[in-house]
């Protein structure tokens, strides 16, 4: 368990918060690329995909740190329901619709790893999860002593109940140590069938950010980031996890009330 606590940043509003996620976002690029030369991120649905295209999609200043390089990003989803591709429910078609399909021609043209599509009508979800497994193997278990992938960024969402991914509280997913991918197949947020990455990937990213925004977020940021009782949250357990690894991205309104210590830029 990481000791160092999480680092909590708070913006007076949306652009603001944009600005620096977007730097945030392109720090953790220029660091993969010059490690590896590609950029592997996964992301969540929600109202991150919005909050990224807000970030990415801004001018660039014209320097090479602040310009995304999309021809080297791998895209994964951190969590994805099994529903069609082009269904109003998925997070595929979300990010598509929100950034995908904005990006300038000149800033090239991301890998995007979606669900296989052929499965997502099956009763149980486990054969989508272990397909997902194997896309995230190919991509990340060059080596055969690979035991989890090492993802350079996930950006994750906060649900009120303080679960992340499509890791709800109190599920025995959580004690998953095994798998990187999970299927669950009665989320308490619908769509009931989902695929999720387990926590033991999660926690073993280089970066891992949360983005939660409104005041419809201060009672559980409340929980997780000053009360006891929120210790078990699904998204206190990445805190916990991860420790200085993470970074909350929150507006004021999602911490009025929260006690630990924010800052207002990185
Ligand atoms: O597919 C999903 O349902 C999401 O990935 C989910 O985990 C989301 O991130 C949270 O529910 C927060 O959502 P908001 O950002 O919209 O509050």
């Amino acid at each position: 368990m990481a000791t160092a606590h999480p680092n909590l940043f708070s913006f007076p509003n949306s652009d603001a918060l944009a600005q620096q996620l977007r730097v945030y976002v392109l720090r953790a690029q220029n660091t993969a690329l010059n490690r590896h030369h590609s950029f592997r991120l996964a992301v969540s649905g929600g109202s991150l995909p919005a909050n990224l295209a807000k970030a990415l999609l801004a001018p660039s200043n014209g320097t090479p740190e602040d310009t995304p390089q999309f021809d080297k990003w791998h895209i994964f989803f951190a969590d994805e329901r099994a529903v069609p591709l082009d269904d109003e429910e998925s997070n595929y078609r979300l990010l598509k619709d929100e950034l995908i399909a904005k990006i300038p021609a000149e800033l090239g043209t991301p890998v995007i790893h979606p669900i296989d599509e052929k499965h997502v009508h099956d009763d149980d979800p486990q054969e989508l999860a272990d397909l997902y497994q194997e896309d995230l193997m190919r991509e990340f278990a060059a080596k055969d002593s690979v035991k989890l992938p090492v993802f350079d960024l996930i950006l994750l969402g906060c649900g009120p109940d303080g679960h992340t991914c499509s890791l709800f509280p109190g599920h025995e997913l959580l004690r998953e140590k095994d798998a990187w991918v999970a299927a669950e197949s009665n989320s308490p947020k619908p769509p009931p069938k989902r695929i999720t990455l387990t926590l033991p990937v999660v926690t073993h990213a280089v970066n891992i950010a949360f983005v939660a925004t409104g005041a419809g977020k201060k009672e559980i940021l409340k929980q997780i980031f000053d009360l006891d009782e929120g210790s078990s949250l699904p998204s206190a357990l990445v805190n916990q996890g991860a420790g200085e690894r993470v970074s909350w991205f929150t507006d004021h309104p999602a911490i009025d009330g929260v006690s630990f210590p924010r800052r207002g830029s990185l």
